[in-house]
Formats: C-alpha cells, structure tokens, sequence
C-alpha cells in the first residue's frame, strides 16, 4: 500500500470506543489504517493527539486523517495549527461531503460525546467518498494556505 491510500486515526481518551469502530469501519473498505492510538482509557491531551496526526498528513505519510474527542473541536483546533492541514469538525454527511468538495479538507474532527457510532460511520463515509472539486475553490484554498505562518 501507499500513503494515497493510508489514512492515520488519533484520538484522545474521550473517543477509544468510536476511533476504534471508525478503523474497523474504514479498514473494511480496503483502507490502509494508521492508528496511533490511544489504547488506554487513561487522560491524554488533545493538542498532543491531533498534531501528531496532523504531521503525518502535512508530511505526506496519509493522505488523510480522522480525528476524535469528546467534542471534536479541540483536537481539530490543534490539527489546524499544522500548516498544510485544513480540517473541520462534522456532525453530518453533508458537511463531511462539502468539506472535502469546496474545502479540500485532508482531516475530519468527530466528536464522540456529541455524534453517535452509526451517524459518525455516515459522516466518514461521506467524508471519504467526496472528492475536491477545484475551480474556484482552488483559489479559496490557496488563500488559507497564505495565511500560514
Ligand atoms: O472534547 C474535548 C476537547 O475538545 C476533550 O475530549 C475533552 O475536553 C476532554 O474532557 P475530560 O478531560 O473532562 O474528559
């Protein structure tokens, strides 16, 4: 396999169950899952969890990334600190969908205390299946690109 079909999972302590039912979920489609965990219920950080993800995205290592924390917010907060990452919080498909077709998002925030198992699974699946539509979009992407530091 190769990054183009690698996706890397990260999550904080609030999220195991759902992170873990979104790896089986996407493995299942043939996707080639990078979960760095983690794998104990102890208290973990978010800032930590999301931009370790976040650099292997920006890197190129995955092509893209699924975040979870209690309420997906914070985790993508930290994600979008690391330049090249564009990653938006989602509680329904079509938000996931758009996220991918106007924003060329290459991370998806959940949140686990906020979105259930069966939604969260209809979220990423529309998440992954969107493609970026260019255009004019390409034009509002490369303008965020201008704001990082
Ligand atoms: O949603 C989150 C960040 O946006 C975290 O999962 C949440 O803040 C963790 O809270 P606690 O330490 O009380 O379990």
């Amino acid at each position: 396999m190769t990054a183009e079909t690698r996706i890397v999972l990260s999550s904080d302590h609030a999220a195991i169950p759902l992170r873990r039912a979104v790896a089986d979920h996407i493995a299942a489609q043939g996707w080639e899952v990078v979960d760095i965990g983690p794998t104990t219920l102890e208290s973990t950080h978010y800032p930590e969890r999301g931009a370790e993800a976040a650099r292997r995205v920006a890197a190129g290592d995955c092509r893209l990334g699924i975040l979870l924390c209690g309420t997906g917010q914070g985790i993508m907060m930290a994600a979008n600190k690391i330049d090249g990452v564009r990653c938006g919080v989602c509680g329904d498909p079509f938000s996931a969908r758009m996220i991918r077709q106007h924003n060329d998002a290459n991370m998806l925030a959940i949140g686990a205390r906020v979105t259930g198992e069966g939604l969260a699974l209809e979220i990423v699946d529309a998440f992954l299946s969107a493609a970026f539509e260019g255009g004019r979009h390409a034009t509002r992407v490369a303008m965020i690109a201008e704001l990082e530091g």
